[in-house]
């Protein structure tokens, strides 16, 4: 560690879906990717989802998060026992609340103990220090998506947008250092509003395909009204929490089942539609990742409603279901080599920063 040669790293994310642990090898040297290893899902059990919603929106040192916090070391432990061994993990945490405005971000999860019983060195807490600065402590994968373009050689700008819980976009020049070639920021919810929809309604975590949305009518009224909101307009970066707009259920309250569905993905796509208008330059193509690409009725609005290509990740020659996990461990290696992973056009920190810290077992 620390020196520039490359080195095999395991990254985790459980995100804010609270779908699972992602895992996923990657061979780099903290700029460059070398090549892309075995990747590992562990999913949460709808009892173990259940525990993790319960402490949504709870700070450190709030009563009640030791059971939630050992069930993340377990499942990561669980995921870590699938893939070979890796010289340094790259441990996210679980996000329960986020809140820039007043300098703190909180991520569920001990790297210490992690370090600990893996038994090898730990980057994690990657989204304090840049918070306490005044960032936005998020999106952190724009500085990979840097390196994803780098990989693929791209001549031009590209788009890449990241349908998870919440919605992330980077624009990316990967022609350019990256204090110049990106720009990045939440577009607004993704998934999660219609997964909690879809709970509640039918008892199914999410619109598998997106065949309820696809049977329904979109509210374009409520849709218009929800994107008048001035975090839409608000130039990047921004950042925003998985429950940052309430209980968006209430909003489609008077709608039948499939309408409410086809409202919520539309939402998804327009917070997506106006973050295009943010962009420096509008770039020929844009790449979904994360698990909202896998439904169709956001493929095929997107398609419909972006001014440029919209292609699913998996097409380009990458794991759209793997990146945030990819991201964290090419994050780890540049913490370990003092490299910055925030960037004033990433986070709006000042300055370039370097978050992260590392625990040895
Ligand atoms: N086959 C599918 N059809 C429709 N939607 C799907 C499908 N597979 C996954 N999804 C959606 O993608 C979500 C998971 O996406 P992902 O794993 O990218 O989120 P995350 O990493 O938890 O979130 P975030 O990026 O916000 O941290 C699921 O909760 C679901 O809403
Ligand atoms: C605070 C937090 O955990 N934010 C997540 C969340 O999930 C998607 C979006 O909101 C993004 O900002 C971020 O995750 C990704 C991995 C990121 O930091 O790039």
């Amino acid at each position: 560690m620390g020196s520039n040669k490359p080195i095999w790293v395991t990254g985790f994310m459980s995100g804010t879906s609270l779908d699972g642990v992602d895992a996923a090898c990657l061979l780099t040297d903290g700029v460059d990717i070398s090549k892309f290893g075995p990747s590992a899902y562990r999913p949460y059990s709808a009892a173990e989802r259940q525990l993790l919603q319960s402490v949504l929106g709870r700070w450190p040192g709030e009563p009640g998060l030791e059971p939630a916090a050992g069930l993340i070391l377990r499942a990561h432990l669980e995921a870590w026992a699938q893939l070979p061994a890796a010289e340094l993990i790259g441990f996210h945490g679980q996000t329960l609340s986020h809140d820039p405005q007043n300098l703190r971000t909180h991520q569920l999860g001990s790297g210490a103990e992690l370090a600990r019983q893996a038994g090898v060195a730990v980057a994690w807490d990657f989204r304090s220090e840049d918070v306490a600065r005044g960032g936005q402590g998020a999106p952190l994968a724009p500085i990979f998506h840097w390196a994803l373009a780098r990989y693929k050689q791209m001549q031009e700008p590209v788009a890449i947008v990241n349908l998870g819980g919440v919605g992330n976009l980077t624009w990316v020049d990967a022609r350019l250092p990256p204090e110049q070639g990106l720009l990045a920021f939440d577009t607004g919810p993704a998934n999660a509003p219609l997964n909690d929809f879809m709970l509640k309604t039918t008892g199914q975590p999410y619109d598998a395909g997106g065949t309820l949305a696809a049977s329904g009518r979109i509210d374009r009224k409520i849709v218009a009204s929800f994107l008048q909101q001035p975090y839409f307009s608000r130039p990047a970066p921004k950042s925003l929490d998985r429950d940052s707009f309430g209980d968006m259920a209430r909003l489609v309250a008077q709608l039948d089942p499939a309408d409410a569905a086809a409202t919520l993905t539309a939402i998804c796509v327009a917070a997506v539609a106006a973050g295009v208008v943010l962009m420096p330059a509008p770039p020929k193509q844009v790449w979904i990742s994360g698990g909202g690409r896998k439904n169709s009725e956001v493929m095929r609005q997107l398609a419909g409603n972006l001014p440029m290509e919209v292609f699913d990740i998996d097409d380009i020659g990458f794991d759209g279901d793997m990146l945030e996990a990819q991201a964290f461990a090419y994050l780890a290696a540049r913490v370990a080599r003092g490299l910055p992973t925030s960037f004033p056009a990433t986070t709006a920190t000042k300055a370039p920063l370097c978050g992260g810290k590392i625990s040895l077992p």
